[in-house]
């Protein structure tokens, strides 16, 4: 078959909806079926897949697809190969030998795994993980969502002791199933996926002995090989349906993809997708760099020669907060009339939403933050709270941005975008004001399906090179042009991190980690549709719990977990103008009868994203004042903005 009388398919599995998408060789989709699955949520902070729906969600999408294909009169045998693109992080479980599921998936957004992070952080090595893997620890990673299938499911630690268990990622799951499972086990995952569990070194994209044992898994589990993205022969072949003996010869991370789609292939070239979540990947070329400000060191692709690296922001709620609108709290009845309904009014009327249902990512990353909505009063309309929804991922989008200039030490002059939540004008036109830079929408929205697209077509010479795929996607894009001064921007932003602040540290421990661990798969859980609710039967709140600390705030984290007892109290702000001062603390130990301490603590936030304590306390007295200091910083930051007596020192 000539190049161009090839088809190139491309099934991107995301986190709510599945589709197959039929691209031509100038990169336009012909053909395309879509479906939504069911997102299973058995207790607040959790949320699962099941791992049969995704597969037959994909076999659907495919037969659905072909249909219209073949409808226009093309046929199926020119479809030369197909590329896989999925959710990321997003964790399956199954019997090496049967090849059934031992357990739900375990979604990339759920934070069962909170008292797990908190624990391994105490562990010696736990400081080296991010500058082997390019991650940092949290919920968010596969390697802590297998921890607790594995400290709480008894099918999959049984299959561990018998040296049974499989583990991959959702583009592991699928290569595996849709090549016909443990008969032909057909058992890898790309580099870019792989990168995402923690257990592969970033520079040598192999499994790392270190991460390996430091999780305990070394030599006991089935783990899939992992190959470069692009590949003619590693990802086998589909064996039924419609597109029986078609080769599968890409695969890609949905974010990566994306990236690829919008030809992000130069370094300094970013996108930013607005999915269920929202991912800014900047390419910084064929070396990793591990940030120092909240960000994840990443693989962009991977297609056979020297592997290029990104700076990654994650946001964990972008488009799933819209959904939150629609499905929880019945503001409309689809997403799209987000916008509409945001432009009923002309501001946010003073409501900032934190929409921290899984935490807050990049580059907070504060798991104990929960969603919260600020500034609400008899004023406040659906309109405001529409409007604080889009523009919560907005600030984040900004705040990530910032941190990505720090980290490369240069600036973005245009930011491209694409995923569900961009089809929104209002919500581009806000991203663009906030950041101060021109925001540009490709014409054609469904880059992630093309990135996986073209890793598949180069496999199979549809495409030859980069320098071909040049003129794909590049007409009719929409460009929003920032509308307010870069000091209002500032000013809006201040607002936005006083509400971060004041969102953390409502609950002190994932008040559902350890319960329900008997449950397995999807008939033995609770059904959940996008409007089941469910209750919270155990809960924890804290009237003034102390504030858990945060990752990458230049303190050494210490061993034991947060406690309440000992904790020191600050007694004195010698200079209150901001960061960068001195501070002056009085600790008291409660709990072995020390008397009171004076020591004096250097805030230096210019050389860390948010303080820098230096001293020489033990590690318990060094953790509670660790807390105490996030206070006062929060505290500063408010008297700051707010010119508040709050009645603290
Ligand atoms: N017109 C729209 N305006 C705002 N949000 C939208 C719009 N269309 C879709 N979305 C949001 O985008 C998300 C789906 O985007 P998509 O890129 O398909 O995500 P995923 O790959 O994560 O499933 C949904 O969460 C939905 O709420
Ligand atoms: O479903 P999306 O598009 O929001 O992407 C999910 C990410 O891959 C999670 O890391």
């Amino acid at each position: 078959m000539q190049p161009s009388e090839m088809f190139v398919g491309s099934i991107d599995q995301g986190t709510t909806s599945t589709r197959f998408l039929i691209f031509n060789r100038d990169g336009e989709p012909v053909a395309s079926h879509q479906v939504e699955f069911n997102q299973i949520y058995p207790h607040p902070g959790w949320h699962e897949h099941d791992p049969l729906e995704l597969v037959s969600s994909v076999e659907t999408c495919i037969t659905g697809a072909v249909r219209s294909f073949e409808s226009q009169g093309f046929t199926r045998t020119s479809i030369a190969c197909v590329g896989i693109t999925n959710q990321r992080e997003t964790t399956v479980v199954w019997d090496h030998e049967t090849g059934e599921p031992l357990h739900n998936a375990v979604v990339w957004t759920d934070t069962r795994s909170q008292a797990i992070v908190s624990e391994l952080k105490t562990r010696p090595g736990a400081s080296n993980l991010q500058s082997l893997c390019g991650l940092p620890l949290s919920t968010y990673s596969s390697a802590t969502k297998l921890l607790w299938m594995l400290g709480h499911v008894p099918k999959v630690k049984d299959a561990f002791e018998r040296g049974t268990l499989a583990f991959g990622t959702v583009d592991a799951w699928l290569v595996y199933r849709l090549n016909g499972g443990a008969a032909a086990n057909v058992f890898v995952s790309d580099s870019t996926n792989a990168s995402r569990t923690m257990f592969v070194n970033l520079e040598t994209l192999r499994y790392d002995d270190t991460l390996l044992d430091f999780f305990g898994i070394k030599g006991k589990i089935h783990l899939p090989r992992i190959v470069p993205s692009s590949d003619p022969s590693a990802y086998g072949v589909i064996v039924n349906g419609v597109l029986a003996q078609v080769p599968i010869m890409g695969c890609l991370g949905d974010q990566s993809s994306a990236l690829v789609g919008q030809k992000g292939f130069s370094p300094g070239m970013a996108k930013n997708t607005y999915g269920t979540g929202c991912f800014l990947l900047y390419n910084v070329g064929e070396k990793p760099v591990f940030s120092t400000h909240g960000l994840l060191a990443t693989v962009a692709y991977d297609f056979g020669g020297k592997p290029v690296y990104a700076l990654e922001g994650s946001i964990a709620v972008a488009g799933s907060g819209v959904k939150f609108l629609q499905n929880n709290l019945s503001f409309f009845q689809d997403s799209k009339e987000v916008n509409d309904l945001a432009l009923t009014v002309e501001d946010n009327g003073g409501c900032v939403f934190v929409t921290a249902f899984s935490g807050l990512f990049a580059p907070y990353w504060i798991d104990d933050a929960k969603g919260t909505i600020f500034g609400i009063t008899q004023y406040t309309q659906k309109g405001h709270i529409a409007r604080a929804t889009l523009e919560a991922t907005c600030f984040q989008t900004k705040a990530i941005l910032d941190a990505m200039e720090k980290d490369s030490g240069k600036a973005l002059s245009e930011l491209a975008v694409d995923g569900g939540m961009s089809n929104s004008d209002l919500a581009m036109q806000t991203q663009a004001d906030l950041i101060s830079i021109p925001v540009y929408r490709p014409k054609m929205r469904e880059t992630t399906a093309l990135g996986a697209a073209i890793a598949a077509g180069l496999a199979v010479g549809m495409w030859r090179n980069f320098a071909e795929l040049r003129d794909i996607n590049r007409a009719g894009g929409a460009v929003f042009e920032p509308q307010i001064t870069r000091q209002e921007s500032a000013t809006k932003f201040e607002q936005w991190e006083k509400a971060v602040c004041m969102s953390r540290g409502w609950i002190s421990t994932d008040s559902t980690e350890g319960k329900d661990g008997d449950r397995t798969l999807n008939n033995e859980t609770k059904p959940a549709t996008h409007d089941s609710q469910h209750t919270n039967t155990n809960k924890t709140t804290t009237n003034g719990a102390p504030l858990p600390p945060t990752a990458n705030r230049g303190l050494n984290i210490p061993k034991s977990a947060p406690r309440q007892t000992n904790s020191p109290l600050v007694s004195e702000l010698i200079t209150s103008d901001g960061f960068g001062t001195t501070l002056k603390v009085k600790t008291r130990s409660a709990a072995n009868g020390e008397s009171d301490r004076n020591r004096d603590w250097d805030f230096s936030p210019a050389k860390t994203p948010l303080i820098s304590v230096s001293g020489d306390l033990d590690d318990a007295d060094e953790e509670d004042l660790f807390l105490e200091l996030r206070k006062v910083e929060i505290l500063q930051k408010l008297k700051k903005l707010q010119k508040l007596k709050l009645g603290y020192f």
